[in-house]
């Protein structure tokens, strides 16, 4: 019997569209090897047709609405590469899992979204959908949840999931500048997202939190009980005082389940400076987890990028080659439950910077203040300074962050705060 090729319908031509179409043409006979069939393109869509993409198109059909190229009846599976939670990517995912069609797709923002939806059209009309390269690009850390750990309880999910934000990070350690200056410098080497706000605002790295977290923990999609920070206001001072503590500053995210319910978080927080993540440099990603058989993974590797996200693609169309079949979220989707959102549960030492009126008594009255709603001083410092701004770091014993955030309230109304006092967490071991 003839084994008939598997044809492509890819949507999306822009920097992982071309790494797909390449692999495809440059690994045909890898591919049939480790698939057992051909692995082909049908036709392709994106936005302008006649921009040359650095791969030969001309093989291939072309359609310019992406939800006719999902129907097309010579095309077996639909790969969407064209981004956007919403618009004509949702439009063409839902067209070709109502036609019963197979989708890979490395969207983050729309399955973070609408991920639970997606899975139950992908179930109703027994059709695949797969994600590996929406979160942490070229590492295959939804492989390992769905499959290799599928044996483990998974207690906790950690790590760093946005590659712009490590590099801004790292290079303002290493050179000293300051963030406005790095962003400047990220932005000219094109790492960030057309819109700046979702790598620097924590929002992309949320997205994929989400998506990790309903995997590891069985719940449905809960992006918006991730509670997000941005690394805007991480200064320079920020990064060489903790350094000189020990730490080091990464957008760390949290996803943790406890007796109180499901913890999500994607914010800046300070990581022993020894440690693996505390060591990831520039825009790799790394993905910590924690199951109760297995102990902890670490995953390490290229977050973002033409090849190691088309890799992560390439590895799911092999999986529907195969013919393997798992429920998107790895259970199916009826028996995802709703998480119960538990954020700010558990303690965790904290560090705060703050710029205090210099004049007597007003370092007393924050220690109060803080003494007073239960916040317990591990470390506290007062740095030298020029003028009438005194900056001084207090390092926490563990609190509830939710404890925290009142106590500070209570510091800015003494009024010997100038500005808003920064609080970074400090990872819980
Ligand atoms: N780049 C990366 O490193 C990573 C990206 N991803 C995700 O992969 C997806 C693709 O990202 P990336 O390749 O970087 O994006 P690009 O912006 O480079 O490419 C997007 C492509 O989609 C096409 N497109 C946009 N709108 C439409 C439309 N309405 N109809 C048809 N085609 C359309 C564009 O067409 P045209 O070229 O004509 O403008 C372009 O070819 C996104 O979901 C992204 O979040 C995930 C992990 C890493
Ligand atoms: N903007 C993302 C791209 C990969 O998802 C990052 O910097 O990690």
């Amino acid at each position: 019997m003839t084994i008939q090729p598997l044809r492509l319908g890819i949507a999306g031509l822009g920097t992982v569209g071309v790494g797909v179409v390449r692999i495809v043409q440059e690994h045909a006979a890898l591919l049939t090897a480790r698939t057992g069939r051909a692995v082909s393109i049908t036709a392709v869509s994106a936005r302008s047709r006649n921009r040359d993409r650095g791969v030969d198109l001309s093989g291939y059909g072309w359609e310019d609405d992406p939800v006719t190229l999902a129907r097309r009846e010579d095309v077996d599976l639909f790969v969407e590469l064209m981004g956007g939670s919403d618009g004509p990517a949702k439009a063409a995912t839902e067209a070709a899992l109502a036609a019963g069609k197979p989708v890979v797709t490395a969207n983050k923002a729309m399955l973070a979204l609408h991920g639970q939806a997606l899975a139950e059209l992908a179930e109703a009309n027994d059709a695949a959908l797969r994600f590996e390269a929406a979160v942490a690009g070229g590492i295959p850390v939804v492989k390992t949840l769905v499959e290799g750990l599928a044996g483990n309880a998974i207690t906790r999910v950690s790590g760093v999931m946005n590659g712009t934000c490590n590099y801004i990070l790292t290079r303002m350690e290493s050179s000293g500048l300051p963030y406005a200056d790095v962003f400047k410098e990220a932005d000219a080497l094109g790492y960030l997202e057309a819109d700046p706000n979702l790598d620097v605002g924590g929002i992309d790295a949320g997205h994929k939190l989400a998506i990790l977290s309903a995997i590891a923990f069985g719940t449905q999609v809960d992006f918006d009980g991730v509670q997000l920070q941005g690394i805007e206001r991480v200064s320079i001072d920020d990064i060489h005082r903790a350094r000189d503590m020990g730490y080091r500053i990464k957008l760390l995210g949290e996803a943790r389940i406890t007796a109180a319910g499901v913890e999500q978080s994607m914010r800046p927080t300070l990581v022993p400076a020894d440690s693996p993540l505390g060591q990831l440099e520039g825009g790799t990603n790394m993905v910590v987890i924690e199951g109760d058989a297995v102990g902890q993974i670490v995953l390490r590797g290229a977050g973002a990028g033409e090849g190691p996200t088309a890799s992560a693609v390439m590895g799911d169309v092999c999986d529907i080659a195969r013919g393997f079949t798992l429920p998107p979220f790895g259970q199916p989707a009826a028996t995802l439950t709703k998480p119960v959102r538990a954020n700010a549960a558990t303690e965790c030492a904290h560090y705060l910077r703050m710029s205090l009126r210099d004049e007597p008594g007003a370092l007393a009255r924050v220690a109060t203040v803080l003494g007073q709603s239960g916040i317990s001083i591990d470390r506290m410092r007062q740095y030298d300074h020029p003028g009438d701004d005194a900056p001084v770091l207090i390092v926490t014993h563990p609190c509830a962050p939710s404890d925290l955030s009142a106590a500070l309230q209570g510091v800015v109304a003494t009024g010997v705060v100038n500005g808003d006092p920064i609080a970074l967490q400090i990872q819980i071991p």
